[in-house]
């Protein structure tokens, strides 16, 4: 049975939106490769919109929208589960050393006088909202509010109104709640790229193969960006965990305390008869992609402010220490709502406050999946917010120029009247809007070569491992000759017999790529090729060592002959795309497989890319036009008397051919059919 709706990513933002949409009666699978790797396991579960001092208005209406259903939210999943979730409107206090200005505090506040809830002089400072107060506290009120406080605490701002929950109970709920309402999980499994047509996604391709639904949601944190160019980076963020010695009979905090650089969270666990109770420490904000681990610097800074804030806190014992990585963007907005591909919603950017944005979440993106209802917050965190931006990797989302390679803006301008819309080369999650790759072996010179890339408007250029680092003719100095940071390197065993030999040229180019900065890069072109003459590809070899790669992470780019029973093999087992060969490499024979390709193509779900044996311009026409998606093209532009011409006239011939495959060729007919009317016409 296909679901109404697949969501990727089963961390609190995907767990909310299954519970939500189960209840509203929707048929939910939830694809999740690593539950412990979540931010949403690692998070300190704070509710902290007004602690957070958030300034962009939507983002706090968002979040106090979010805060404000927690109460119900939580006694609603309670009650479906028996389980506890923790939620506790605890107030937060952010104590400070230094008082805010003058200027600072008149500005937030209208000052009046209160007593606190232990009968301490409070001065209440009341900031913007009615719903979400809050008050200046001066030094001696907030340690006589806030017992055990640093001495060098000079005053401090109460936020009755935020709170906590135990996120990793809540997940544990959620997780719970869906099951016992009938969500389906998927566990373990890794959506490996969403495969799109048309504007429509038609399949995510996974380590189990390809799953299909009437609508995808995309929730996977911060790895989003390994599956489509949102602007989603990974934070780091180091906690720990303090118990609270027997000896200590009373919870020392009984609120968040929310200082310079640290968070303080008491934890009261009850489980049964037994209750724990422990103290969360967090977090760094640490901008190192995914690098795991925790690290001394990280720690030593959060024990010291931490001590610094709550002395008694020194002498508590450490009990466990973990990481994980916030969702990032780079206005630090989620990034909420519809996509480009009609059938496809995103779900991410949470970074820091994706715990206490969970319920409201669920609630706006149910409303537009199931019921086409868009909040008008939502416009607020559209994605294409950041497509006005330099970044040309989002901009690719909706591929507005898509047939120029980036080269003929009076053909972007064109195709964008003609009203086609292109959907990209997608390829392993990562998006392309030039459809043409080329190589850089045979040239006469690194200079030729260097234009002609540039000439072709390709943003993938294939590397022969080997030959780099046998430093053969054509491949010294490839480090330097281009700019890695705009090309996508594409890695290719050429010179493998053997799939073992592969497999090991394999990885050397996963390492060659990071060293040249593309950290994430873990494309190869796959050629097993024992036999010289022909240069034809094993295809027993090349399935096993695809088979292999896949396992390994790798997005597998396997070089075959137009075989369509191996074609349908290495999809299967999860290659990115198959490129199947047009004639031998190096030949520029032109199409003489069309046949075959064409077989291939129609009944592949991923990428076709047709690749050795063209020739001329019109071949790398025709083959776009009989619908590949892309084509890789060396010698017939390498060999060419004028490179860079030649390079040009692909580029051309492969959008013309994109185009014309897109535009829909008229029939064809036995006989002829006069272009002018026959009637109606005057006799003379
Ligand atoms: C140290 C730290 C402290 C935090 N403290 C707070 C806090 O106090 N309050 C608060 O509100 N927020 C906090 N946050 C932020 C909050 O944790 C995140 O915003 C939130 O958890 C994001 O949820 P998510 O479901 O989008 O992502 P995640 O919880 O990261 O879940 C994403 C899931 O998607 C899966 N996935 C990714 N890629 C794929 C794929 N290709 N195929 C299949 N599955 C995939 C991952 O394995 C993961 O399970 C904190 C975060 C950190 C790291
Ligand atoms: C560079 C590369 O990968 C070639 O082996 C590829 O197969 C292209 O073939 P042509 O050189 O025939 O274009």
């Amino acid at each position: 049975m296909t679901s109404d709706v697949l969501i990727i990513g089963g961390g609190i933002i995907g767990l909310a939106c299954a519970v939500e949409m189960k209840l509203r009666g929707a048929n939910v699978t939830v694809l999740c490769r690593d539950h412990s790797a979540a931010a949403s396991y690692a998070a300190a579960g704070m509710l902290a919109p007004d602690a957070e001092n958030i300034a962009n208005e939507a983002m706090l209406s968002l979040c106090w929208r979010a805060r404000a259903l927690y109460p119900d939210w939580t006694s609603k999943l309670e009650e479906l589960t028996g389980l506890n979730t923790g939620y506790w409107p605890c107030g937060i206090l952010a104590p400070l050393y230094k008082k805010p200005g003058e200027h600072e505090v008149s500005q937030r506040a209208i000052p009046y006088a209160d007593r606190g809830s232990r009968g301490a002089e409070v001065k209440k400072e009341f900031i913007p909202s009615p719903q979400s107060p809050a008050y200046w506290l001066d030094k001696d009120p907030i340690h006589e509010y806030q017992p055990g406080l640093g001495v060098d605490v000079l005053g401090g701002w109460w936020y009755p109104e935020d709170g906590q929950v135990d996120n990793r109970a809540l997940v544990k709920v959620l997780r719970n709640a869906a099951v016992s309402l009938g969500v389906e999980f998927k566990d373990g499994v890794t959506v490996e790229a969403i495969a799109q047509q048309q504007g429509e996604v038609i399949g995510v391709q996974t380590n189990i193969g390809l799953l299909r639904a009437d609508h995808y949601l995309l929730a996977a944190g911060a790895w989003v960006n390994q599956l489509l160019p949102l602007p989603v980076r990974p934070r780091k963020g180091q906690m720990l965990r303090l118990g609270v010695p027997e000896f200590v009979t009373e919870l020392p905090l009984t609120r968040v305390l929310f200082g310079d650089n640290i968070y303080i969270v008491p934890r009261r666990v009850v489980s049964g008869e037994r209750s724990y109770r422990s103290i969360i420490l967090g977090a760094t904000s640490e901008d190192v992609g995914f690098t795991p681990d925790n690290t001394p610097a990280g720690i030593q800074s959060l024990l010291q402010a931490a001590t610094r804030l709550f002395p008694q806190l020194q002498n508590y014992p450490i009990q466990e220490m973990w990481w994980g990585f916030r969702p990032a963007t780079p206005d630090e907005l989620p990034i909420l709502g519809d996509s480009h591909c009609r059938n496809l919603t995103f779900a991410t950017g949470h970074h820091r406050n994706g715990i206490l944005l969970a319920p409201v979440t669920a609630v706006l993106i149910g409303d537009l999946i199931l019921s086409q209802k868009t909040d008008p917050l939502l416009t607020n965190f559209h994605y294409s917010r950041f497509q006005n931006q330099s970044s040309t990797t989002t901009s690719m989302l909706t591929h507005p120029a898509n047939f120029t390679n980036g080269h003929s803006k009076n053909l972007s301008l064109q195709a964008a009247e003609l009203k086609l819309q292109d959907s990209g080369l997608i390829i392993a999650g990562k998006t392309f809007h030039s459809r043409l790759i080329t190589g850089t072996g045979k040239y006469r010179s690194t200079g030729v070569m260097q234009k002609s890339v540039a000439a072709s408007g390709c943003q993938i250029v294939t590397v022969a491992v080997r030959r780099v680092q046998t430093n053969a003719p054509g491949h010294e100095g490839l480090a330097e000759a281009l700019d890695w940071g705009k090309i996508w390197m594409l890695p290719n065993t050429a010179g493998c017999q053997t799939a073992e030999e592969a497999i090991r040229v394999a990885r050397l180019g996963r390492e060659m790529a990071k060293l040249l900065g593309q950290e994430d890069n873990n494309f190869v072109k796959l050629e097993v090729i024992p036999d010289s003459k022909y240069l034809l590809p094993d295809p027993i070899g090349t399935l096993q060592a695809a088979e292999q790669l896949v396992k390994e992470g790798f997005a597998v780019l396997p070089y075959i002959n137009a075989d369509p029973m191996l074609a349908k093999r290495l999809e299967d087992v999860g290659s990115a795309t198959v490129m199947p060969l047009a004639a031998p490499i190096g030949s520029g024979q032109g199409l003489k497989t069309t046949a075959n390709i064409q077989i291939i193509i129609e009944n592949a779900t991923i990428p076709v890319v047709v690749d050795a044996g063209i020739g001329e311009p019109s071949d790398a026409a025709q083959a776009m036009e009989l619908g590949a998606d892309a084509l890789l093209i060396n010698s017939a532009i390498a060999l060419a008397e004028n490179s860079p011409a030649m390079a040009y006239a692909m580029n051309l011939a492969t959008v013309a051919g994109r185009m014309a495959y897109l535009a829909g060729r008229m029939p064809m007919k036995d006989y002829a059919s006069a272009s002018s009317p026959l009637t109606g016409t005057i006799t003379g």
